[in-house]
């Protein structure tokens, strides 16, 4: 049973009716002192609170209803509704325990949605399952890993994938944030809809708009052509917004109008689109701390998060390099052809001390050219060190300009150029060259005003 807390009967009609389609049951409470009464009597699954159910649209009685309800129950799921003028009570709500937030006027959709995701998440989740009980239950294929930490990840994005909860997955660069954005959507009812991803690190303030709304013919000086926005193309799917920590505040506020009212308004119409999606973000900066510091909007953050994946860096799962090494292996003799390829376990020994600050993203780089480098198949740690310190040694001192005739900057510059000519513009490629993630080259190409083509 769903308790709805609203002053205006109007509102609790059209919940109650829009809960009903959907074989939910309902009963509504016009003030505080009703709904807790009705609680005291029968705890429901789920609570509806309107932030503003009083005369008074400061809202303060929302704010005060919603702390009696957790301190008499913590964990009763309560979505509060709330008008855009009182966003900050609502953080303040989400700040209190609240489980998420809708803005009025509100889309029936998204709000059963929300209602949905709330009641399945309740759920409590199952104990600790090991790999061969995940793999049973969902598709993570092409994912390697069976630490404790990693597969308490797998278990919760398979919980959460059958809902339309919003993720955001943490973790430091090459972890594997985008594997698992595309496995929590491979394992949702939207799997046969599409996965877009957008890279936030990449999209300057202007490109932003155009980018993820999409514009039409002439809406501004450059735009020769209509153009679908990627929220568009992410219809009844899901959308993974890759590197969320790098977008600046401008562009923050029009893409939580977005994920807040799931409408938006294509660049050079007037006509407003609504948008059925499920978002996924990642980052490796660390979100709470911007929040602090005033870089991130406080608001998206708790937009974007329902549901939390930090994602362990490789050193500290070291038992999984050798799985991954030698998945990586596999996949190597069959591309080249080469059956007998084998690491020694001294090599697999050495491999696995070694602290990976790029994760797995660099383990599989370094596999992959010591097989490439290496004439023989049966590979010993000399064969990997080689590799390691060759990395290293083509920025040795002997090669170097003399000291003076070049800033660091300038330095910087010429490599980023070199790579980009060598990899013949492709941005991936040379990031990974230099060491670098996309963004970190993309705002690096702004800096040093590097042309390139897209
Ligand atoms: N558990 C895993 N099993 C097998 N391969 C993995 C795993 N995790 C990551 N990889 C591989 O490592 C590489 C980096 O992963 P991915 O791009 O998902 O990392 P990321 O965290 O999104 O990195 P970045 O923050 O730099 O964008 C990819 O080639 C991916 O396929």
């Amino acid at each position: 049973m769903v308790l709805i807390i609203d002053d205006d009967i109007a509102v609790q009609k059209s919940l109650a009716l829009l809960l009903r389609q959907q074989g939910l049951e309902s009963d509504t409470a016009g003030n505080e002192r009703e709904a807790l009464a009705k609680l005291a009597e029968r705890m429901p699954d789920l609570i509806l609170l309107d932030m503003n159910f009083t005369v008074d649209t400061t809202g303060a009685d929302g704010l005060a209803t919603l702390r009696r309800i957790r301190a008499l129950n913590p964990v009763v799921p309560v979505i509060l509704i709330t008008g855009w003028a009182t966003m900050e009570l609502a953080i303040a709500g989400m700040k209190t325990g609240a489980n998420d937030f809708i803005a009025k006027p509100w889309d029936n959709q998204h709000m059963l949605q929300s209602v949905k995701t709330a009641l399945e998440l309740q759920r409590p989740p199952a104990t600790s399952k090991n790999r061969k009980q995940l793999d049973q239950q969902f598709n993570f294929e092409h994912i390697v890993g069976q630490d404790p930490a990693f597969l308490q990840v797998l278990e919760t994005i398979g919980r959460v994938a059958a809902t339309d909860a919003s993720v955001l997955i943490l973790g430091e660069s090459g972890t594997g944030k985008e594997l698992i954005a595309e496995a929590i959507h491979e394992n949702s009812r939207r799997r046969q809809h599409p996965f877009v991803k957008v890279n936030l690190g990449g999209i300057s303030t202007t490109l932003f708009e155009s980018e993820l709304f999409g514009h039409k013919r002439g809406a501004f000086t450059d735009a020769r052509f209509d153009r679908k926005g990627r929220f568009e193309m992410a219809h009844t799917g899901s959308i993974f917004l890759d590197e969320i920590g790098e977008l600046d505040l401008t562009s923050q506020v029009k893409l939580l109008r977005v994920l807040q009212d799931r409408k938006f308004e294509v660049l050079g119409s007037s006509q407003t689109r609504s948008v059925d999606i499920r978002l996924i973000s990642a980052t490796n900066r660390d979100l709470a701390e911007m929040v602090a510091e005033g870089n991130f909007r406080e608001d998206l953050f708790y937009r974007i998060n329902l549901i939390t994946v930090k994602l362990p860096p490789l050193r500290e799962r070291p038992g999984d390099i050798p799985l991954l090494a030698r998945f990586y292996l596999d996949n190597l003799r069959e591309l080249y052809d080469r059956p007998d390829l084998e690491i020694s376990k001294t090599a697999m020994a050495w491999l696995q001390q070694y602290p990976f600050p790029g994760n797995i993203r660099e383990l599989k780089n370094l596999v992959e050219r010591t097989v490439l480098i290496t004439p023989r198949n049966f590979l010993e740690v000399e064969d990997f060190r080689t590799q390691l310190s060759a990395t290293a040694k083509r920025s040795g001192a002997d090669d170097l300009p003399v000291v003076g005739s070049m800033t660091l900057e300038e330095m910087e510059r010429e490599m980023i150029q070199r790579a980009l000519d060598h990899y013949d513009q492709h941005i991936t490629n040379a990031a990974r060259a230099l060491g670098l993630t996309r963004s970190a080259l993309y705002r690096r190409l702004e800096k040093y005003g590097i042309d390139f083509e897209r």
